[in-house]
């Protein structure tokens, strides 16, 4: 057995706690697997006051510096850009590992710090900022390296997935269910990054970036999030035979030579329609998936817990376990560097597919006037649905279902704001796009 080695922890919350319980916890396990004595040395924390379950308050402080300063591996759950960004740059500086769940910092700032990783031979590594307990990261990092990943399609969100879930299962009100997802621990600290699609904006920039070896940012992730998703679009969903989910799509694009357009990546997180026979709609409560297709091995599927102290606690323990092994073994650390240079792909440019709920005035030729306005922006439809329910027919509207075969955003997005123009359309009740369509 080598030398301990120290173990510096940057934050207590829901995840560092139950890391520093399971270190604290297993020691002799940790000794086994890695070669060395794992001592936690100290955990930085915002108060000294607050009470911890289980944790030592001896081991508590308030000075992260000086833990970071004498540490052999930093583990950062503390969140945010300052001062994680800086404590971890003067740790890979200092000779350090890093572990960190802070997938916010990476995606702004992943380039810089897997340079002074690399610069600082030592190793930085990242599994559970993306989708908690689930393998994801070094899948793509390592499994499928010699492969060419086309597409990542995921649920990599668990508390909007929560609060989908129960506002499809259950019929909860979105607020109600926030707070829950809170009191869960899977929510952020500031959980508008959960509704607003940031968090799965900054999964989507990490996984574009490992799986297409290109530097992919979170302003390059076109972001929409859940807020509008309302009882009514879940339920309407339902009727049609959908379930509304929080997507994450990571794609390559082919160059199109006709079209004079460069090869390119696109990502994007939207709320979308998923058929309800399709694998994603049976992720349920703060479970996450992620689909991965690549050219040799075709689909894979990554399926597990993506939030909360305990899962995620899985996979910084692994990450720790990996870097002290190397630690014990020497070497320097491994280098992911994002070696090509593609394009960003503009959401405009991406085909999709629409499902539009109208509000419409019940009386000849309306049908006629709708269709009309997709066919002038070249969008074709698949199928159109005509409903009347006894109180639109005494107020003399109807509601029109109109599903879209794939056409490009641009031209979907033009043909919903002419119908906004329509003197027939009363309103537009919900536009989504439809995602895993056979
Ligand atoms: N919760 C989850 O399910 C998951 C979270 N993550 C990521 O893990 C990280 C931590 O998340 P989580 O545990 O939920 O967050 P919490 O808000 O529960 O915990 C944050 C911890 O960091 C401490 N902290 C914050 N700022 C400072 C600072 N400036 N100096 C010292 N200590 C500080 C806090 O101290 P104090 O206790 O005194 O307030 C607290 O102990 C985030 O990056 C998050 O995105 C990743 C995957 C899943
Ligand atoms: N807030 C995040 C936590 C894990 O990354 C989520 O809900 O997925």
């Amino acid at each position: 057995m080598t030398q301990p080695l120290r173990v510096a922890l940057l934050g207590c919350g829901v995840v560092g706690s139950e890391v520093a319980r399971q270190l604290l916890g297993r020691p002799e396990e940790f000794a086994a697997r890695t070669g060395a004595s794992l001592e936690l040395s100290g955990i930085a924390v915002r108060s000294l006051d607050r009470e911890r379950p289980g944790i030592p308050a001896g081991l508590l402080t308030t000075d992260a510096r000086a833990l970071v300063a004498d540490a052999d591996i930093v583990v950062e759950v503390m969140g945010g850009i300052e001062p994680a960004r800086s404590l971890i740059l003067s740790a890979l500086e200092s000779g350090a590992s890093v572990v960190t769940a802070n997938k916010a910092l990476l995606a702004q700032h992943g380039t810089e710090l897997i340079k002074a990783a690399h610069d600082a031979g030592v190793r930085l590594e990242y599994e559970a900022a993306v989708a908690g307990a689930i393998p994801i990261v070094r899948p793509l990092d390592d499994s499928l390296a010699g492969d060419r990943v086309t597409r990542i399609l995921g649920i990599v969100n668990g508390t909007t997935n929560f609060i989908l879930d129960k506002m499809d299962a259950e019929g909860s009100a979105f607020d109600e269910v926030l707070a829950e997802a809170q009191e869960l621990g899977y929510a952020e600290a500031d959980p508008t990054a959960d509704v607003d699609g940031h968090d799965a904006a900054a999964k989507a920039a990490i996984l574009s970036s490992l799986a297409f070896h290109t530097p992919v940012q979170l302003d390059d992730v076109h972001v929409e999030g859940i807020r509008d998703v309302s009882p009514q679009s879940v339920e309407l969903a339902r009727e049609q035979g959908y379930v509304i989910k929080l997507l994450a799509i990571c794609e390559r694009v082919a160059a199109d030579d006709a079209a004079g357009m460069e090869p390119g990546v696109s990502a994007r997180v939207y709320p979308a329609l998923i058929p309800r026979g399709h694998a994603l709609a049976a992720v349920r409560g703060a479970y996450n998936a992620v689909f991965v297709q690549a050219e040799q091995a075709g689909s894979l599927m990554f399926y597990g817990q993506g939030a909360g102290g305990a899962p995620t606690s899985s996979a910084i323990l692994g990450d720790i376990v990996s870097v002290a092994r190397r630690r014990v073994l020497g070497g320097r650390g491994k280098y992911s560097p994002a070696t090509g240079r593609l394009r960003i792909v503009p959401l405009d440019e991406i085909p999709t597919q629409y499902h539009v709920t109208l509000d419409v005035a019940d009386k000849s030729g309306v049908l006629s006037r709708v269709t009309e306005v997709f066919a002038a922006r070249g969008v074709s439809i698949e199928s159109v649905r005509q409903t009347v329910s006894e109180q639109e027919a005494a107020e003399g509207r109807a509601t029109l279902v109109i599903s879209t075969h794939r056409s490009v955003e641009s031209a979907l997005a033009g043909t919903v704001g002419d119908l906004k123009d329509l003197d027939v359309v009363n309103d537009i009740r919900a536009t989504l796009r439809i995602e895993g369509a056979a």
